[in-house]
């Protein structure tokens, strides 16, 4: 606690009863359960999906329906009432047109659904003091529920009242609002704290939704994935950023993201594209069966775009690469490995034909160099992207609850991996010629990020280029591997040139000393600590459980694209007051068919630790502020009770 904090807190008690309650209000907020976090990652715009784990409270609404009402709810009445809970209003419509002539009916289906509702929402809110479960209802239903929530049932005295509270939310039409804004509640005390572990963007095709309904959230961190790096890089004023992240709109069909979804214009991009590109097979984009099928033209058209901002981006990368030697990324330069005539390329001394080029724009002499008209999309599409109001809210947005890495009660959160060698050693990274490792590398990055957020205008600084180095450095520790092979895996066959080497941290990561040791660096303590990443998906077969239950990967592939590799849709991570529990989701397939098969995603749940005691805010990160306000407050009590005492 700094001084001005310890002023406040002096001035806001002045008098000895102000004091003693407030004494008493932190030390029984210090003995109450620790409140649930969960974790979530690799979401790459799966905005339904990931907005089912929100509502379901990564699994852990329909496990509160089933513990508290065990023994008299069946399965089906459990799954039901848990899609109330998840989708009030599609739910309610449904309820509605079943007993559409029957009003007597749907009465006592409200009545029943008041009921369990309210007994579900104080079961959800037991670990909460009654300020916190007031902030979190609705403003217009705080009274009613504060009625019914604490009210005294038994009593004969009061049960006329409750009653006729009861029936007036019926007689006034306040029944559906009333289930919706419960629900909601029931939803946002289930899990208290939420942290996203990257990788929100790029892919699927609505980050854009899922970053809207994250600004609504009511508490939450993020830490910054190599794809969110992509989107922040462009809007700091990264060409080589905004080149990569249109590519990949281009290759999953997503460009609606752009336009719609952010208003900026790709006509220039497109005609330039349509100029000088034709079809090829190798840059048609990606579609999932689910998806609406393209036109004939409209695979065209992104075919050629693919290309073009493919191109622009090779082009790019060359001055980067050789104004930064300190990256280390020379063999990266690969336009002037290519002989053009014989469409071949050498890489480390072999030479692989080239397929399905399209290399019409380059000039064989000086192959970095953009067309005019090149230099004018990519810069007007740099200004768009700069300009877009809804890209800056949601970019300052993933600046205000974004970092690199968090420790959060005991844990370490980042996307990526640590940078290490062979043997574990933290690898050196050189900027403005000091060598950076371990947490130091961590905390170089995020400085450099946040300087170059705010100096937009710099835009071949040595902080633009760090964005860049981030999406795709050896040492970046959102990326974790050696290469990225995009060139390769578009114009070269022989699919040993497409391998991505990776970083001898996710061979270590399994090993509890090399964990133990990452948690040392962090300040934290190998005994409780955990580690949390997200970035590679964890492929059938494979454990996300590792080191002693210390290191845990939950990239469990919301991605679309991935879920064949995965066989799943997604791990979230719970942690509460006893302990951690891995919860797995099976793929989601739309909301609508969610809600009319009421087909949830959760399917095991595995405890990676149960506290032998139940954890209590006091063993928490916030525990430990209020103690030191406790501690405050203390002296302050004794200086006036001796002032009164003479
Ligand atoms: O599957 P795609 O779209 O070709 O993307 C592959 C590229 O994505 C990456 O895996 C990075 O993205 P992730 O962070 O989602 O893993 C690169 O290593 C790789 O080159
Ligand atoms: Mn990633």
């Amino acid at each position: 606690m700094d001084v001005t904090e310890l002023a406040l807190l002096k001035g806001k008690y002045q008098t000895r009863s102000a004091i003693a309650t407030e004494l008493i209000n932190l030390e029984a907020i210090l003995s109450l359960p620790k409140s649930t976090e969960a974790f979530i990652s690799d979401v790459h715009g799966e905005y339904d999906a990931f907005q089912h784990v929100l509502r379901n409270g990564a699994g852990n609404v329909k496990q509160k329906i089933a513990d508290l009402f065990a023994g008299k709810m069946t399965a089906k009445t459990i799954g039901n009432f848990a899609f109330l809970v998840y989708y009030p209003k599609e739910r309610l419509a449904a309820v509605k047109q079943r007993y559409a002539h029957r009003t007597d009916d749907l009465h006592q289906w409200y009545f029943d659904t008041f009921e369990r509702l309210i007994q579900l929402l104080h079961f959800s809110s037991t670990k909460y003091t009654r300020s916190k479960v007031r902030k979190a209802l609705a403003p217009e239903f705080v009274y009613i529920t504060e009625e019914l929530l604490y009210g005294d049932f038994d009593s004969a005295d009061k049960s006329g009242y409750y009653q006729q509270i009861t029936e007036n939310i019926i007689a006034l039409q306040q029944a559906d609002e009333f289930i919706i804004a419960t629900c909601h509640t029931i939803q946002r005390l289930v899990v208290d704290h939420l942290h996203v572990v990257g990788d929100i963007y790029d892919r699927g095709p609505h980050p854009d939704k899922i970053v809207s309904r994250l600004m609504q959230h009511h508490s939450l961190d993020i830490q910054w994935g190599n794809h969110d790096i992509l989107w922040l890089g462009a809007v700091s004023g990264s060409k080589l950023c905004l080149a990569n992240l249109l590519r990949i709109c281009a290759r999953y069909n997503n460009l609606s993201i752009i336009e719609d979804g952010y208003g900026i214009n790709l006509r220039h991009l497109s005609l330039f594209a349509e100029e000088h590109y034709q079809d090829n097979p190798a840059f048609h984009p990606r579609q999932l069966h689910s998806e609406r099928p393209l036109s004939a033209a409209e695979k065209l058209q992104i075919t050629q775009i693919h290309q073009a901002i493919a191109i622009i981006q090779f082009k790019l990368e060359g001055p980067v690469i050789a104004r930064r030697p300190e990256f280390n990324m020379t063999h990266r330069r690969l336009l002037d490995k290519i002989d053009y005539q014989k469409k071949t390329i050498t890489l480390q001394g072999k030479t692989y034909p080239l397929e399905n080029t399209c290399f019409q724009t380059i000039d064989p002499k000086a192959p970095y160099k953009l067309l005019p008209e090149e230099k004018r999309v990519i810069e007007q599409l740099l200004d768009a992207f700069q300009h877009s109001d809804k890209l800056q809210r949601h970019m300052d947005f993933l600046m205000r609850k974004g970092h690199i890495y968090l420790t959060y009660n005991d844990n370490l959160i980042f996307h990526g991996c640590m940078p290490v060698d062979d043997k574990g050693k933290f690898q050196a990274f050189k900027i403005a010629g000091k060598n950076y490792a371990g947490k130091a590398l961590f905390d170089i990055f995020e400085r450099n990020l946040r300087f170059s957020y705010t100096h937009p205008q710099q835009q071949d600084d040595c902080a633009t280029d760090l964005l860049w180095y981030l999406w795709t450095g050896p040492l970046s520790p959102l990326f974790g591997k050696h290469d990225m092979t995009t060139f390769e895996r578009y114009f070269i066959k022989d699919k040993a040139t497409h391998e991505e080497q990776t970083n001898a941290y996710y061979q270590l990561r399994r090993n509890t000393w090399f964990v133990d040791q990452l948690l040392r660096e962090f300040g934290l303590s190998p005994a409780t600590g955990h580690i949390i990443n997200g970035h590679t998906p964890v492929k059938k077969g494979q454990n996300p459980i590792m080191a002693n239950r210390k290191m845990l990967v939950i990239d469990g592939g919301f991605s679309k694209p991935y879920h064949k590799t995965t066989g799943i849709g997604g791990y979230t991570l719970l942690y509460n007051s006893y302990g951690m529990q891995l919860v797995t989701h099976q793929p989601f397939t739309s909301k609508a068919n969610a809600i009319a098969n009421l087909t949830d995603i959760i399917s095991t749940k595995r405890i990676v630790d149960h506290a032998a005691q139940r954890k209590t805010v006091a063993q928490t990160d916030i525990g430990a502020e209020l103690k030191q306000q406790v501690a405050v407050l203390r002296q302050l009590l004794a200086e006036k009770n001796q002032a009164v005492n003479g």
